[in-house]
């Protein structure tokens, strides 16, 4: 008989997120009332009624049980747009923020990406795997088991690689599932020219990036006066030749064309898209490209949201990621839904489905990570809460209480 790893049982609730049958943003999710769940080797074997579940399961014969009365279940946040690993510290610019200046000004008197350039290149390996393992720690108490991490603050072959090194080197021992993407095209370095430096990008720090097998995904900022659409397809385009599966930071400032850029290059997905258009919307849906919105970077910045409620009339796969970074300072998944709830009309059910399944089929992991259902793995979140909806609700206050990993009790 094959070991019983983990029983959660008495939940309040077990949010079940299932394949969705597309009649709905939410769909495929299911709140199960006095529900219960069951692990076998890292995966969920039996999902359903507490009863049921723990007549067929008895938590006395499982390794671990967790009672969950008064308590939620719902998959662990996948987390799909982050810029987490960094070094030095721009708190004083959301107080320049504050007093009015914009995050362009900042960039042009060589704040912003290009200050955390300085320090990320300053930085010995060991900082910045310390300081990327430390942000792993707070994501993971915020719920979050799978993540994106992208470089991006190194803009040289060397610090490029040291970044993606430090990625692999946090997976390896962090319980957090990371994902890397090489982004080399986040910024024209000091002193640099555009088109000279993307030739740079694809013609040294895309081979080696590719030959040390340490990325998943190539992304850009497609932005005005940073790239342009056309350097931005040179660069996915070289991505995709070397394996790299593109993604794109599309319309986060004005309309410039990245979302249909994404959609053409067959993009996994296209992220920020405050600006997009319907027509850019039914590109992306068109293409299979998922749109990644962020709202606290659009909380932090004091501008728009991205038009959410259009894109799911659309018919879009819609998914949420936190865009962790020194300018957008939140590692909470649970917060990124509060945002999407009461800045983009998302429902709760539409923003716990965007921040787990759809979050994971914007990494390309359709059928894995963000789904509680028999045979996903057994990524977890115990809530301190009766139901997923106090998620959103109850903004600022962390309601995750116990993170589960393949199983394990990871953290409490
Ligand atoms: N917009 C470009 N990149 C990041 C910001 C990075 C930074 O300001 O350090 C983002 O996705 O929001
Ligand atoms: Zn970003």
């Amino acid at each position: 008989m094959t070991d019983l790893q983990l029983v959660v049982h008495d939940a309040s609730e077990v949010a079940a997120v299932r394949d969705g049958d597309g009649s709905s943003a939410s769909s495929g999710l299911e709140p199960i009332d006095d529900g219960a769940v069951a692990v076998v080797d890292g995966e969920i074997e039996a999902v359903g009624d507490s009863g049921a579940i723990t007549r067929e399961y008895p938590p006395e014969n499982a390794e671990t049980a967790i009672d969950a009365t008064g308590r939620t279940v719902q998959p662990g946040f996948v987390d799909p747009h982050t810029h987490a690993v960094f070094a030095g510290d721009r708190s004083d610019e959301f107080e320049a923020k504050l007093q009015g200046k914009s995050y362009q000004e900042i960039m042009a008197e060589g704040g912003g990406i290009l200050r955390t350039v300085r320090a990320t290149r300053e930085a010995d390996d060991e900082t910045l795997l310390a300081n990327l393992l430390d942000h792993l720690d707070v994501m993971l108490a915020h719920g979050s088991t799978t993540v994106e991490v992208k470089s991006g603050y190194g803009l040289d072959a060397e610090t490029e690689l040291r970044m993606l090194e430090a990625i692999e080197r946090a997976d390896e021992r962090h319980p957090i599932d990371l994902v890397a993407t090489y982004m080399g095209a986040h910024a024209v370095p000091e002193g640099s020219d555009a088109d000279e430096y993307v030739d740079e990008v694809i013609d040294e720090q895309l081979p080696t990036v590719a030959d040390q097998g340490i990325a998943e995904f190539c992304d850009v900022f497609c932005e005005e006066d940073v790239f342009s659409v056309e350097q931005s397809r040179r660069i996915l385009e070289a991505g995709r030749a070397h394996g790299l599966a593109p993604k794109v930071h599309a319309e986060e400032f004005v309309h410039l064309g990245g979302t249909q850029l994404a959609a053409d290059v067959g993009a996994t997905s296209a992220d920020h898209l405050l600006h997009a258009t319907t027509d850019d919307v039914r590109a992306l849906i068109d293409a299979g490209t998922v749109p990644v919105l962020l709202p606290g970077t659009a909380f932090g910045l004091r501008t728009e949201y991205a038009d959410a409620r259009g894109m799911l009339e659309e018919g879009a796969p819609v998914a949420l990621a936190t865009d962790f970074n020194p300018n957008c300072y939140s590692h909470s998944m649970g917060y990124a839904t509060t945002l999407a709830c009461v800045g983009m009309r998302m429902t709760p059910a539409e923003a716990l489905v965007a921040a787990t399944r759809t979050a994971a089929a914007a990494i390309d992991r359709p059928d894995g990570p963000g789904r509680l259902e028999v045979g996903a793995p057994a990524d977890l979140c115990v809530l301190d809460a009766p139901s997923h909806v106090h998620v959103p609700y109850s903004f600022g206050v962390n309601r995750v209480d116990t993170v589960v990993k393949d199983g394990e009790v990871v953290h409490e």
